[in-house]
């Protein structure tokens, strides 16, 4: 049976980690070049999907602080209902979304973008619309510089604004993952006039697994001054292992070999950080139950 026959489909939206990020330069558009690895997770939030015949797009429950209208997961069917009617001429079908919310927002770890792709992946079958995935990634980066690596929906090395991708198969490590309690807008660390922007460009992407534990992330000066709350976080995760910042923040990680180690690192915490603890995955969960092949 394919998806385009169902009416609903339940699935998890993924985290991210950037396990490095450089900033290469900055476009004319105010984008900036980066170089980075995306490492998906086994941790992310829930989200369901079923189709309706009316072509009312709901979520519930609401986002707090987020109005409906600038919902990613909203503003992604609203763009493939677009699609939708170009495509088929007929009156675009609807879909009614559930979200169970358990990554931290303004976190680094993709949220909102990884949720936005989910709902493409997801409605461009049940809507047996049939868009190719690089069609899918195309609608995606209008979204957000992170939703075509979730799109893609597997583990990989990114160019450009981050919508370059080159699959990668990583070991399946265990990171521990910490949240401040501070929440960071991209946007004011990448108009920082500090910022780092001119790191020299990598011309291939590292052998990776030992290349890209030395290598760091050209937001953290920024983010630390910026806020000491992230600055002693690094510090504390520091002590295990080598502590990185996520994106631009406010999430840290390190990463461990066995699921014991990392739970011996989360168990000591201090009270005022939450996070959590996830595996490195390859393949999404959402790519690999819509048999979606990666290329
Ligand atoms: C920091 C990362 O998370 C690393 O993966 C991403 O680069 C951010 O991706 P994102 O949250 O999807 O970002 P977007 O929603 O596209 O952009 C938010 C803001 O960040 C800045 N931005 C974002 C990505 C990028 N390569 N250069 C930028 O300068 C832009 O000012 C933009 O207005
Ligand atoms: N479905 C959504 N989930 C989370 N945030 C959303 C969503 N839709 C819109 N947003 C907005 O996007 C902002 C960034 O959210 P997100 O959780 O993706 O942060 P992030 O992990 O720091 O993102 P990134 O790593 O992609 O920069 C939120 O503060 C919120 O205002």
């Amino acid at each position: 049976m394919t998806l385009s026959s169902q009416q609903s489909f339940e699935t998890i939206a993924p985290a991210k980690l950037n396990l490095f990020l450089h900033i290469n330069g900055q476009r004319d558009d105010g984008y900036h070049e980066l170089q980075t690895v995306f490492q998906l997770l086994d941790y992310g939030d829930r989200m369901s999907f079923t189709v309706t015949d009316n072509p009312k797009i709901t979520l519930t429950p609401d986002l707090p602080g987020v109005p409906s209208e600038d919902n990613l997961i909203i503003k992604a069917a609203k763009l493939l209902q677009e699609r939708f009617s170009q495509e088929k001429r007929l009156p675009p079908k609807g879909a009614h979304i559930t979200l169970d919310k358990i990554l931290p927002m303004g976190g680094g770890v993709g949220g909102g973008s990884s949720n936005a792709a989910t709902t493409l992946l997801v409605l461009n079958q049940l809507w047996g619309l049939h868009l190719s995935t690089d069609e899918l990634r195309a609608i995606g980066v209008k979204l957000g510089a992170d939703v075509p690596v979730f799109v893609l929906g597997h583990t990989a090395w990114a160019e450009g604004i981050g919508e370059q991708l080159t699959p990668i198969e990583l070991p399946e490590y265990w990171f521990v993952v910490l949240k401040p309690q501070c929440e960071i807008n991209t946007k004011k660390i990448f108009s920082n006039k500090v910022l780092t922007r001119d790191t020299q460009k990598m011309r291939i992407a590292p052998a990776l697994e030992g290349d890209v534990a030395e290598l760091g992330n050209d937001c953290e000066p920024v983010v630390k001054h910026l806020y000491p709350e992230v600055e002693q976080a690094l510090s504390w995760l520091g002590q295990f292992g080598r502590a990185k910042l996520t994106g631009t923040g406010s999430c840290i990680f390190a990463k461990f070999s066995s699921k014991e180690d990392a739970n011996t690192v989360w168990s000591q915490r201090p009270d005022s950080l939450s996070g959590f603890i996830a595996k490195g995955i390859n393949k999404s969960p959402t790519c690999s139950s819509l048999n979606i092949m990666v290329t």
